[in-house]
């Protein structure tokens, strides 16, 4: 198992926002978190990455407690450092923990296979958005961890660009045999997406559905997918099946 969440708590100021949530990824698994806004989906990963520390409850990352830098965290917004060219920002990691040097092959070789060699010395603001979360992401996969948390990493593109990134992550994923914990609003992308997807409700008890479409998966709505995404929605809204 590479990520296990356990009775998991987490309050704010008095207010509780997590109560006994408990979550499992499996090894090379590709895990969704949907639910309602607020019902704090942000809130496990940022756990999980060890930004902050539970109340009450374990969070293990492949057989260790979590600390800082257990798992790579790619956050929802400020995933770029501005003032930091795109090679730059990759080695950003590396830099932090004096692993520059021995990274700087490994980033090259990934700007290269991802067809961004050419960008290696722009600025942020000189990409594109989706060439942004390219980068991002591939920040995310230098850091080496098997377990990767992505919060809401697409929430802001266009819906061709969205796509287009939902094609390359699970190719990227498939390859790499990565653990990755997804949290999204987006139900398509979760059940396109993923293995599993857990719905998280208020009361932190949670719903699992097993996507069992066989990959490649159609990138366009099918039947099939259209169902999964109803059953999730009225598990979000509490409606019954
Ligand atoms: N720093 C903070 N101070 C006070 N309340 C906070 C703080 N961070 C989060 N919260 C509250 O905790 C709850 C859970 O937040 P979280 O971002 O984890 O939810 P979420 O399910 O990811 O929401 P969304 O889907 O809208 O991104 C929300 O009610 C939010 O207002």
């Amino acid at each position: 198992m590479s990520l296990e969440i356990k009775e998991l708590s987490y309050s704010i100021k008095k207010k509780r926002i997590l109560s006994n949530v408990s979550l499992q990824a499996m090894d090379g698994e590709f895990l969704s978190i949907v639910g309602k806004s607020g019902t704090g989906k942000s809130t496990i990963l940022k756990l999980a990455a060890g930004l902050l520390t539970p109340d009450h409850g374990s969070i293990t990352i492949q057989e260790t407690a979590t600390s800082l830098g257990a798992a790579g965290f790619m956050p929802q917004k400020d995933l770029l450092m501005p003032w930091r060219t795109v090679f730059d920002n990759l080695l950003l990691a590396a830099e932090i923990q004096k692993k520059k040097q021995q990274k700087r092959q490994e980033a090259e070789m990934w700007l290269q296979r991802v067809g961004l060699f050419e960008y290696r010395d722009a600025y942020p603001h000189e990409l594109s958005g989706g060439m942004r979360q390219r980068v991002a992401f591939l920040r995310t996969i230098l850091t080496g961890k098997e377990v990767l948390l992505l919060d809401e990493p697409f929430g802001a593109l266009d819906a061709m660009t969205k796509k287009e990134m939902h094609t390359w992550i699970s190719s990227l994923w498939q390859e790499l045999n990565k653990t990755i914990v997804l949290v999204t609003h987006d139900l398509f992308e979760a059940v396109f997406l993923s293995d599993r997807v857990m719905v998280l409700h208020e009361n932190g008890t949670m719903d699992e559905v097993k996507i069992d479409v066989p990959r490649p998966r159609s990138k366009q709505m099918t039947p099939e997918i259209a169902e999964l995404m109803n059953t999730l929605e009225s598990m979000i809204t509490h409606e019954e099946n």
